[in-house]
């Protein structure tokens, strides 16, 4: 499998790829003989009855089936979750490895909500990795959003081989099989498992047909496979618990695949960001980049939103975000420069929690420079931050609760702020 893939651009689409010429079967799914022998096989990501702008699914076509295999035995426990918390939390970045540890084996769960087996909510995960992975892993419980942090990936997928560096974001689709390359010997970051909706771009209302993540700039690899005989792991997740089957080859080997089930990256730097250019501060839901939807419109199961590089000029306004309580919860990470509600201690690679209605917003020091600031416009520079939001609150791991990594002193950026002058 190439480490210098090409893509194909757009999003959801009906892709038809093929690593070797006349592979792809021509005008049916199934047919009697498929082309040099290859297995035929059809990965589902939404019920065969979905409606069709729902429906998603693959047509892999593989050297040998995905079925043959032994058993599945246990690898890994779930993680064992602290008792829910409203308190607000912060962490320090997570801490490098101090043995070997693949992508798999470098990921630390820090907190989830709803539940994989009723294909509801997220498990947020961060992971610092020191070694290329030489076996291979899928997820039952949901898709995978890859947000670096350092350290570039490179993705061998079944369908393909996606490259990511810090700035760029992967997602893998449920069920797809990877495995991760680390051409700098480390990398750190963050993994949204999505147990709900596949991720989606959000609507753009009166925005127009245009902006935020622009459907051409989602890259999904054409097809590349890799022959290989011999011993090899596979590792599944399934049902919160990480599983392992050894094979006698790589299950990277599809040769060909057409539909619009598949991996795809994109580069937060082509985030067309919109904001006001009046007064006052939007919503942040005005910089998603991508949407899992729950059933009850407009309340997403979690939203991928990013706080990029962009102008700021907002006249008497208070610029960075305001003082709030929100009944949807928010998980956030920074992935380069400063987050311009925290002055000091949201460090790149670490982490924030803000759950369900309570009281976050500007540091002292954030908020002190707004009142002070002369409103020139301004341009906000050299940073990355984001969020997971999610409808349900997000319930901590004990690792994330008992880690000295969590900074225990997180509620006194809100300390000393002075009384408002009683009006008389
Ligand atoms: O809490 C945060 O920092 C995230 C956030 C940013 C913003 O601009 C407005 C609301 C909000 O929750
Ligand atoms: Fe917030």
């Amino acid at each position: 499998m190439t480490d210098n893939p090409a893509y194909m651009t757009g999003f959801g689409n009906h892709f038809s790829t093929e690593a070797v010429p006349a592979a792809l079967p021509v005008g049916q799914n199934s047919p009697q003989q498929v082309p040099f022998g290859l297995y035929a096989e059809q990965l589902s990501g939404s019920a065969f009855t979905a409606p069709r702008a729902e429906n998603r699914r693959a047509w892999l076509y593989r050297l040998r089936p995905s079925a043959s295999h032994a058993p599945f035995t246990l690898y890994r426990d779930a993680p064992t979750f602290a008792p829910p918390t409203p308190n607000r939390l912060r962490w320090l970045p997570l801490t490098a490895p101090d043995k070997p540890a693949d992508f798999i084996d470098g990921l630390t769960a820090y907190a989830a909500n709803g539940d994989p087996a009723a294909q509801t909510g997220v498990t947020v995960w961060l992971y610092a990795a020191n070694r290329s992975m030489n076996r291979a892993f899928f997820d039952a419980d949901g898709e995978w959003l890859i947000v670096p942090q350092s350290g570039r990936l490179v993705i061998f997928t079944e369908m393909g081989v996606l490259k990511i560096e810090p700035l760029q974001i992967a997602v893998i689709p449920r069920g797809v099989k990877f495995r991760v390359a680390l051409p700098d010997g480390h990398a750190t970051g963050y993994v949204l498992e999505n147990h709900g909706h596949p991720f989606r771009l959000p609507d753009l209302g009166p925005i127009g047909a245009n902006g935020l993540a622009n459907t051409r700039d989602f890259e999904t690899p054409v097809a590349a496979f890799e022959d290989i005989d011999g011993d090899y792991e596979l590792i599944q997740k399934f049902c919160g618990r990480l599983w392992t089957a050894k094979l006698d080859h790589s299950p990277l080997d599809v040769v060909a695949w057409h539909g619009n089930l598949a991996p795809y990256r994109y580069d937060l730097r082509r985030f067309n960001t919109i904001n006001t250019v009046s007064f006052d501060h939007p919503d942040p839901s005005i910089f998603t980049v991508l949407t899992s939807p729950s059933e009850t419109p407009g309340t997403a199961n979690a939203d991928f939103v990013i706080f990029p590089p962009r102008w700021m000029v907002a006249e008497h306004t208070f610029r960075p975000p305001w003082f709030h309580r929100n009944i949807m919860s928010e998980f956030m990470g920074l992935i380069t420069g400063a987050y311009d509600a925290k002055a000091e201690g949201f460090a790149p690679g670490g982490a924030s929690l803000h759950n369900c209605m309570n009281g976050h917003g500007p540091d002292k020091a954030s908020y002190e420079a707004a009142i002070a600031a002369d409103l020139k416009p301004h341009k906000i520079e050299g940073t990355m931050a984001f969020m997971f939001e999610s409808r349900l609150p997000f319930i901590p791991t004990t690792f994330a609760m008992e880690t000295p990594l969590l900074q225990r002193d997180y509620d006194q950026c809100w300390d000393n702020f002075k009384k408002a002058k009683s009006p008389k």
